[in-house]
Order: C-alpha cells, then sequence, then structure tokens
C-alpha cells in the first residue's frame, strides 16, 4: 500500500519537497524547508518542529513522523483505493450486483469513488472531522467523542495524529456501510490475502522451526522476538531489513539482537509459568496485522497452549476493516481456511489443527467490539467500554501487538524515552500486560537510560524505520492479586 501511482494536482497535493542549496557562509548544503515556511505551513500553521516531549503526537509538527504520514502516506492510501476500484470496476458490479442492478451499482461505485476523493481533499487541507450520519453501529460512540474535542483539535493537522487517522479510516469504512450495493465489501481483502500467500515461504519455514520445541524460556523468547519482527506489514517498503530481520531472526536465534531495544521475555515467562496450577489460564491477544503476522501469532499461541502457559488463547480482531492491514473476523477465518486446505501437507497439517484448537476452544475469537476501532487511548476504557475492560481483567495477561495499539497503550504522547511504562498507561492496567512491537513512530517508553540518546546519534531515523523493537511487560499482578 505504500507506492502512488498519481500525479500531485495542486499545492495542497504536492508532496514535501527538499532542495538542497548552498548557504552563503559555508559550502554544506542546507535545505530550503529550514529556511522558509512553505504556503501549505502558514497557510494551516505547521511549525517547523520535531514533537516536544510530552506532546500527543500531531500533523502540527513538521518535523514528526505524524506529519509525513498526514501528507504523504495516507493521501497514498486513499489514492491506491480508488485506482483499486477504478481497476476492479466490472467485477466488483459483477460480484455484488445481479445484472438487473448492474448499472445502479456502477452508479454507487462512482459515488464512493467521489466521496474517498473529497475525504483525501479534506485531509489535504486540514478540513474539521464531520459527524457520522449513517448506519454506522458505533455513529453514537464517534460523534460523541468529535463533539467533545477542543476547538483547536477537530481537524487532520490540529487533533493528535492518532484521532486523526483513526477518523479517516473509520470514514473510509463508513462509505461502504451505508451503501447499498457493497456493504460487504472489503477494499484491503486482497492486500491482507497477499501479505500471507506472498509469505507461505516463511510460514513454512517458521512451521518447521517450531515444531517439537522445547518447553524453556529460551524458546520462548525466540518465539517472542520472531513474533515481535513480524509486525511489519506496514513499515515503509524502503526498508530491506523488514523482509531480512525474520529471516534473520530464524537464521541465527541465539545471537544477542542489540535491535531489540527492551526484551522483559523473562518476565512475561514467569507470569504465565508460575508454578501454581491453574484451571484456566486465559492470554488474550490483541491482534493487528492479517497475513505473515497474524501466522506467527498463532504459532506463539500455540506454544502457550501446548506448554501450559495457557489453557486458551482469546483473539481480538477489529469490528470491520482498519488502517489497511488489520486482522477482521473474516480475515481470521479465511486465514485458517487457506492453510488448512494448502497443497503442502505441513502447513495444511497446521491450520487443521489450528482449526481444531478453535473447536476445542483453545483458540477462540472474542467478542466483537468497537472500541478497538474507536479514536480512544485504552486508558478510558473502563469509561467507554467497561464490558471489554472487565474481560480484559479476566485474562492472566493481554499481548498487544504492533504500533497502533502501543500508541493507544500510551495515548500518542511522545514520552521521555526513559519514561516507565506503567506511568504511561495512566492506570490501564486491566490484567499483566505485554506488547510485541516494531518501533515505527516517535512514541516509545520504558528505555534504559542513554540508549534513545545514543540511537539518535547513530542512526536519527531508529524510531520511524520499523528495525527496532520491544518486547515489554508491565505487571498487573500486585493490583489484582494474580
Ligand atoms: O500495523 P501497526 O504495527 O499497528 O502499524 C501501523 C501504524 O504505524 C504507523 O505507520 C506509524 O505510527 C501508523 O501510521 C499506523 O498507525
Amino acid at each position: 500500500m505504500e507506492s502512488s501511482s498519481k500525479e500531485p494536482s495542486s499545492e495542497a497535493d504536492q508532496p514535501e519537497e527538499e532542495h538542497p542549496v548552498k548557504s552563503d557562509s559555508s559550502s554544506q548544503p542546507i535545505k530550503i524547508s529550514r529556511l522558509l515556511r512553505t504556503e501549505f505551513d502558514a497557510k494551516y500553521q505547521i511549525v517547523n518542529l520535531q514533537t516536544p516531549l510530552n506532546a500527543f503526537m500531531s500533523g502540527h509538527y513538521k518535523q514528526s513522523f505524524a506529519f509525513h504520514t498526514l501528507r504523504s502516506r495516507l493521501p497514498v492510501v486513499l489514492t491506491n483505493v480508488i485506482d483499486t476500484l477504478t481497476r476492479d470496476k466490472t467485477e466488483l458490479v459483477a460480484q455484488f450486483a445481479s445484472n438487473e442492478f448492474a448499472q445502479a451499482a456502477r452508479e454507487e461505485l462512482k459515488i464512493i469513488i467521489g466521496l474517498i476523493s473529497r475525504l483525501k481533499y479534506e485531509l489535504q487541507t486540514d478540513k474539521p472531522f464531520h459527524n457520522f450520519t449513517g448506519e454506522e453501529p458505533d455513529r453514537e460512540l464517534w460523534n460523541n467523542f468529535i463533539s467533545h474535542l477542543p476547538d483547536g483539535e477537530r481537524s487532520f493537522y490540529r487533533a493528535s495524529s492518532l484521532h486523526a487517522e483513526c477518523y479517516l479510516h473509520r470514514k473510509l469504512q463508513s462509505f461502504l456501510e451505508n451503501s447499498i450495493f457493497l456493504k460487504s465489501y472489503d477494499f484491503f481483502a486482497k492486500v491482507k490475502e497477499h501479505a500471507l500467500t506472498d509469505n507461505m515461504d516463511d510460514v513454512l519455514a517458521l512451521t518447521k522451526y517450531t515444531r517439537r520445541s522445547e518447553n524453556s524460556l529460551e524458546v520462548f523468547d525466540e518465539l517472542l522476538r520472531i513474533n515481535m519482527w513480524s509486525n511489519c506489514n506496514d513499515v515503509a517498503s524502503d526498508t530491506e531489513i523488514v523482509k531480512q530481520t525474520n529471516r534473520q531472526v530464524l537464521e541465527n536465534v541465539a545471537a544477542p539482537d542489540e535491535h531489540v531495544l527492551v526484551n522483559q521475555a523473562a518476565e512475561i515467562w514467569r507470569c504465565l509459568d508460575n508454578q501454581k496450577p491453574k484451571k484456566q489460564k486465559q492470554v488474550d491477544f490483541i491482534l493487528d496485522n492479517a497475513g505473515y503476522e497474524l501466522f506467527s501469532d498463532f504459532i506463539l499461541a500455540e506454544f502457550m497452549i501446548e506448554k501450559g502457559l495457557a489453557t486458551k488463547v482469546r483473539f481480538h480482531v477489529k469490528a470491520h476493516p482498519w488502517f489497511v492491514t488489520d486482522v477482521t473476523e473474516r480475515d481470521f477465518k479465511w486465514t485458517l481456511e487457506y492453510l488448512s486446505q494448502h497443497a503442502d501437507y505441513i502447513i495444511s497439517l497446521i491450520g487443521k489443527k489450528f482449526l481444531q484448537f478453535l473447536d476445542e476452544g483453545k483458540f477462540e475469537l472474542a467478542p466483537i467490539s468497537h472500541f478497538w476501532t474507536s479514536p480512544h487511548a485504552f486508558y478510558s476504557m473502563p469509561h467507554t467500554d467497561p464490558e471489554l475492560y472487565s474481560s480484559l481483567q479476566s485474562s492472566k495477561l493481554v499481548v498487544f501487538k504492533g504500533e497502533l495499539n502501543y500508541r493507544k497503550l500510551l495515548q500518542d504522547v511522545c514520552w521521555d524515552t526513559t519514561q516507565e511504562m506503567s506511568t504511561c498507561l495512566r492506570g490501564f492496567l486491566p490484567s499483566n500486560i505485554c506488547v510485541l512491537r516494531r518501533v515505527k513512530s516517535e512514541v516509545i517508553s520504558g528505555l534504559a537510560e542513554g540508549v534513545g540518546q545514543a540511537l539518535s546519534r547513530q542512526d536519527p531515523r531508529w524510531m520511524v524505520s520499523g528495525s527496532y523493537g520491544v518486547i515489554q511487560f508491565v505487571d498487573g499482578s500486585r493490583e489484582f492479586g494474580y
């Protein structure tokens, strides 16, 4: 989803270009953008700064990844959706409408393309968020949220980027929800399917590697690292590292990995492997991306079940397509079916085993909650979705996968990198918490003193490249008496 095929058409469409010029005082090239505000910056009051410490991530700060996302990445996502709809028009009409209604479906498709173009224009011109006025099941939640945003934080570049990104993806989905013919269409279904089918070598390698694993902390630690590195769907295609890293982990799992900035595997192991036998030990996975990442989630969950670390793993999926590659119920089931029917015997066997786990209640799909596709940071869960919060309280460990979950845990704030994670959670601690995430934005906490500074000197893009990761743990036991 990262490549664009459209030419920018207006000033607001122009990507940020940085033209190297010679400064007067030295022969060093400097960037014009450092000297001049662009028309865009002036119009939308963008400041040429990094995100200040303790501020929300926002497109307001030009030197932030949030700005890059709003200015360059999200318009491309929308352009690609429009391109796909235009390209697949005939196929879609045939799939979703009978002959009798083909013309009406074509008209509707045109309207949807128009709505997406309008959303893109609103994004590029920092327009305010609009209420939801259709049949969205979570309409009230969203409208309530929008109405409580302070005046100056209700548009794309003024809002926190968490809110802006969530709003954009929610609006995109609402165009389908409110359609007649395309209600059940998923703009990103094919992208998600390819995220698995294009990576079957990795699926097979991981399957073979994890058969007959020992029940030990070392193996568990490896699996956590493999799983954390699998969180790569969203990382820009400039990072060849992404593909390689997982292979490296598979090939040389014993090697110390200085790209894992925090590794609390031992604490997670202790939390699950406490000697006291328990009748029920449930682990919850708050899933992120479909494809190879979801497969690697199944592998980690399988290990937990088979080694007695959990009696049940409950998977939380998104209520509807979300952030391009997030797992929905359909993706979850499609993945299991695809694996179980695969021509490769080993893959089909593992697919069938996972289906059996589902039958036996060792794997479970959690009830669908709109909280995961809301704009809310997780600390608000006890108030906005008390039922979900209390269901997580019965879990031994809640595993949060990926970047967006991490940002929601930390409220999308640019914390001091050494801030304790438990502080950043702002009281959100339904149970023990584990996060497995590649670092893709400036939101991070829990690093040792000096690590952030050293990385910034060595690699200024360390926070956004996706080539560093964290395996973090927050102990919820004291509070809840586990
Ligand atoms: O799939 P993940 O790990 O949640 O990553 C997606 C997120 O990462 C980003 O690319 C950077 O924060 C966001 O735009 C998006 O929220």
